[in-house]
């Protein structure tokens, strides 16, 4: 009689593993012994002991090769925040989760950990200190927020103790790090059109930014503690550096790294959200005609201008968390891998 061989827990997937948090989890699973098949719509590197399989998420076809005989899988890709495209984020991260869903339990794996993120429950206003258990947000701030909410409730209500499929989300804020493609580019893109010269409302909000090894460990911690008899089961965490900072002291330290002036002059909250709102609005009625892409979006000085830290107590006390890397030390290795970003580079 032929024996099911039950896949070695040391072999997983990550989806979504040529992006940014990707790669960083890859390459200290691989550290720690695991062997990694990465699913992406592109491959970004190559590296022993990972076995690449592009496709879309999508198409349970192109999913399931990556599945075999892996009995752990990171769900960790979506499209770009600033992509801001409804169809493709519905899709994405919608549609594509429950495409995720299924073949992990066609392909008999066994526990999925989510990359979620703790926008969740933001929608433009303060949030100090949050916990999980505070609600969704009911008018979220954009549509990748909108899909992502989606996404979580999926892949948490698909815990199934009893069948032996158990999910846990990760809810980081705020990652940066080396390759980071949008925090820093960003920021510096901006500072080169000389755009970063304000500072939006009175510069005090509090924000958490977090070094992306330790979005990477919170993940692997919740992966190892996955069992069928752990409390963490169908639960989100929040994974932060827990040290938040200024929003704008957080950015002149990255542009002040980077050889930049740090942003000095101070405008009112309400007036930069206005004009950011008629901006959006804007290019969406002339989407058809011209395509135009404004810097200062409602969800970004949304951001800059908010209180928006979180407690990951919950992570601590169940996961055993605790962020391996300072914000100091995150931010020297940050500025120190982008060269090419420097003023006058
Ligand atoms: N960067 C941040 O500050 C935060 C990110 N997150 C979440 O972390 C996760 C990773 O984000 P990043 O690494 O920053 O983004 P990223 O854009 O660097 O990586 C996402 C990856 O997903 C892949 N992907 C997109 N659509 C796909 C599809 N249809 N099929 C297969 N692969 C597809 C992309 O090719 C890319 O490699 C995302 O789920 C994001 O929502 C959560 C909180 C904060
Ligand atoms: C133009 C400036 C006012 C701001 C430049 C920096 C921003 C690009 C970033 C500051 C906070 C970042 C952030 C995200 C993306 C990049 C920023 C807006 C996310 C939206 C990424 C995805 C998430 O899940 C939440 C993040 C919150 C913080």
């Amino acid at each position: 009689m032929a024996t099911r061989v039950r896949p070695s827990s040391k072999r997983c997937a990550v989806i979504g593993g040529s992006g940014f948090l990707g790669r960083h989890l890859v390459e200290k699973l691989l550290e720690r012994g695991y062997s990694v098949s990465v699913f992406d719509i592109r491959q970004s590197y190559e590296l022993p002991g990972v076995t690449f399989h592009q496709g879309d998420l999508c198409d349970e076809q192109d999913l399931l090769p990556a599945l075999k005989d892996v009995s752990l899988v990171f769900h960790c890709a979506s499209p770009a925040p600033a992509s801001d495209d409804r169809g493709l984020f519905e899709r994405v991260n919608i549609q594509g989760t429950r495409i995720v869903i299924q073949s992990c339990l066609k392909a008999g794996v066994q526990k999925l950990v989510l990359t979620s993120s703790a926008s969740v429950v933001f929608e433009g206003t303060d949030i100090k200190n949050g916990r999980e258990d505070l609600p969704y947000a009911r008018k979220p701030i954009d549509y990748y927020t909108e899909t992502k909410i989606q996404q979580e409730k999926l892949v948490l209500e698909a815990c199934d103790q009893e069948k032996g499929f158990l999910t846990v989300a990760i809810r980081p804020h705020g990652i940066f790090g080396p390759r980071d493609p949008q925090l820093v580019p960003i920021l510096v893109d901006t500072a080169r059109r000389g755009k970063m010269k304000f500072i939006i409302g009175d510069g005090t909000n509090l924000v958490d930014f977090t070094f992306v090894e330790n979005v990477v460990h919170g993940h692997i911690l919740a992966a190892e503690r996955l069992r069928s008899d752990s409390p963490i089961c169908g639960k989100p965490y929040h994974i932060t550096n827990d040290e938040p900072i200024k929003f704008w002291d957080f950015m002149s330290e990255v542009l002040v790294g980077l050889g930049y002036a740090a942003p000095r002059y101070h405008l009112p909250y309400s007036l930069v959200y206005g004009l950011a709102l008629l901006l959006w609005l804007l290019a969406l009625i002339l989407r058809p005609l011209v395509s135009f892409k404004p810097t200062f979006t409602p969800m970004r000085v949304a951001l800059a201008g908010t209180h928006h830290y979180y407690s990951c107590d919950r992570a601590k006390q169940e996961l055993g968390y605790k962020p391996l890397v300072s914000l100091k030390e995150g931010i020297a290795r940050t500025v120190e891998s982008y060269p090419h970003l420097r003023q006058g580079a």
